[in-house]
């Protein structure tokens, strides 16, 4: 058992491992037998209807070690066919699902947080060998993915309604809420625990049967959690996991299909903006958890070492490969030499290696797509005039690993100011007026987060008065809890997971009518 930090169980997770929020104190070496122990215990077929089974093609497909390049598992690999049969089984269990006592669904997730909690070594070492993560993150997000197990425990019992008497006093109104239905569940390779506990978590609470496809990128955290749900003793049907490589046309007939009433997708904004036109056509209830450009803010009056920490934290938590990533840091002009040398000075220690190495501080990136589109980004700015204070490669050797990477100078208009960068790269700019910084964040198509350093709390107030995004970090560089409401505005998406309002996305309102009780 590895001891860590109280402050961990808020569920955040700070790669500088300085002991701000998550602070490993013992390492067990991972063994090669433990990695192979541990693959052979998860499921590799879909689980539809309560059991694993192959796809029907006979297909599977391969995982890979973005660290080594090797392959970990291959798993079943769905096609439209088994899609149909998972969605069969979602619709077949619906009514009898939603018809269990909210306690008894909230039961089980608190089962399934302690299984999780309990495996927690396990889920922390699928995660990085599937998506590259240290371990000490990936002990952090097994953390803070199980808080969504027991913050919808807890809120399963509280769908309250209302009854009320009509303002001419002649009816009675009734307001219920009930589960929406069959939901499809689409996650990315990022955080392949939290943002699938993210869904089922509340789901399960409303009553909602699920069909999951789990990224094609790190499947086997989401096979290892389904098997978790059924040992916590979810129901035949409720949960059905169809890993696929085909996404698109393993998913496509189900979101036309009328059984499914609902679709909550995580991932870019590109396949985001796709799905919603599909979900229109059965004018689908969705949540759309999308992609981000935060903007990073230091004022001139900031303390420059905690903007310098949580700096660390919102741009290499993940790698950088978070939608809640500080993508474009906008620094006071007076102040913004300092904190680049500060922040190099920090980023220089962070050892790239896989992440089951004790001295791991940056895993790699997923795969050789994704590390030479940073790649890209990086050399369009050094071209347009933008200079490397650290790193500005790729490292040489197996893996995809990319150097911890700050660039000053950058101009605006520039790629890499507008792109989400999704690596352990932080591109700084100036700025000399509120109004310019507020000019210079809110200039993108995304409005997920953004990160505010002052010590004037009136300006922080303003700032979150003025900055156009869903969540804003006011001296904090990791904001992300189970219990508070996770999502964007503008093009980084719809709906909110996590928090009160997380149980809302698969509940619907229902108004009933009562005629006078006084009446004839
Ligand atoms: N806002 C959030 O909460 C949040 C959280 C995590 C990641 N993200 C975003 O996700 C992106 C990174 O994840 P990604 O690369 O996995 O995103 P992605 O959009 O490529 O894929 C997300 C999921 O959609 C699936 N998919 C892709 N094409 C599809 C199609 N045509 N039909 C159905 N499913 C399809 C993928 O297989 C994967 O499971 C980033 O943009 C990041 O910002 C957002
Ligand atoms: O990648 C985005 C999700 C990250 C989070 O939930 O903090």
């Amino acid at each position: 058992m590895i001891p860590v930090t109280p402050a961990a169980a808020t569920g955040c997770h700070n790669p500088t491992d300085e002991g701000v929020i998550v602070t490993v104190t013992a390492q067990p070496a991972v063994t090669a037998e433990r990695e192979t122990r541990l693959l052979a215990s998860v499921p590799t077929g879909l689980l539809i209807n309560g059991e694993w089974r192959d796809a029907a093609s006979g297909k599977t497909f391969d995982v890979e070690d973005p660290a080594t390049g090797k392959v970990l598992l291959s798993i079943a690999d769905a096609g439209p066919e088994d899609g149909a049969a998972a969605l069969d089984a979602a619709a077949a269990a619906q009514e009898s699902w939603a018809k269990v006592p909210p306690r008894e669904r909230g039961e089980i997730l608190r089962r399934a947080f302690d299984l999780v909690t309990e495996r927690a070594e396990d889920f922390a070492l699928l995660m990085t060998l599937e998506m590259g993560k240290p371990l000490a993150e990936a002990r952090g997000e097994v953390t803070y993915g199980a808080e969504f197990l027991r913050w919808f425990s807890e809120e399963a019992v509280r769908a309250f309604g209302r009854y009320s008497v009509s303002p001419d006093g002649k009816s009675r109104l009734l307001v219920t809420k009930k589960p929406v239905g069959p939901c499809l569940l689409i996650t990315p390779w990022n955080f392949p625990l939290a943002m699938a506990t993210r869904k089922i978590a509340p789901a399960v609470a409303a009553g909602c049967t699920m069909v999951l496809k789990s990224a094609n990128l790190t499947p086997l955290t989401s096979q290892l959690f389904a098997a978790v749900m059924q040992e916590a003793g979810l129901p035949a049907g409720v949960l059905n996991v169809i890993p696929t490589s085909t996404a698109g046309a393993t998913t496509g007939p189900l979101i036309k299909d009328s059984r499914l009433r609902k679709l909550s997708f995580t991932g870019s904004t590109e396949v985001g903006r796709r799905l919603l036109a599909d979900a229109s056509e059965n004018v689908l209830r969705t949540s759309m958890e999308l992609g981000g450009n935060a903007p990073f803010l230091v004022f001139e009056d900031a303390d420059l070492d905690a903007a310098v920490t949580g700096a660390m934290a919102a741009k290499l938590r993940n790698m950088g490969e978070a939608c809640t990533a500080a993508n474009r840091f906008i620094v006071h002009e007076s102040v913004a030499g300092e904190f680049a040398e500060k922040f190099a000075a920090k980023m220089k220690g962070m050892t790239t290696a896989r992440g089951t190495e004790p001295e791991s501080k940056v895993g790699p990136l997923i795969d050789a797509k994704s590390r030479d589109k940073v790649h890209e980004l990086v050399s369009d700015a050094v071209a347009g005039g933008a200079k490397a204070v650290l790193g500005g490669g790729p490292v040489e050797g197996p893996g995809y690993f990319y150097q911890p990477t700050i660039l000053s100078g950058v101009a605006e208009g520039t790629r890499i100011l507008s792109e989400e960068i999704f690596g352990p790269v932080a591109p700084i700019i100036t700025f000399s007026s509120e109004d310019e910084a507020v000019r210079l964040a809110n200039n993108t198509e995304y409005g997920l987060v953004a990160y505010v350093f002052t010590k004037d709390i009136n300006r922080g107030i303003r700032m979150g008065e003025r900055l156009e995004t869903g969540m804003l970090g006011l001296n904090a560089g990791v904001i992300s809890n189970a219990a508070a409401p996770f999502g964007g505005v503008k093009q980084s998406g719809l709906g909110r997971e996590g928090g009160l309002e997380g149980i809302e996305e698969y509940l619907y309102t229902q108004y009933i009518g009562i005629a006078d009780p006084y009446a004839g």
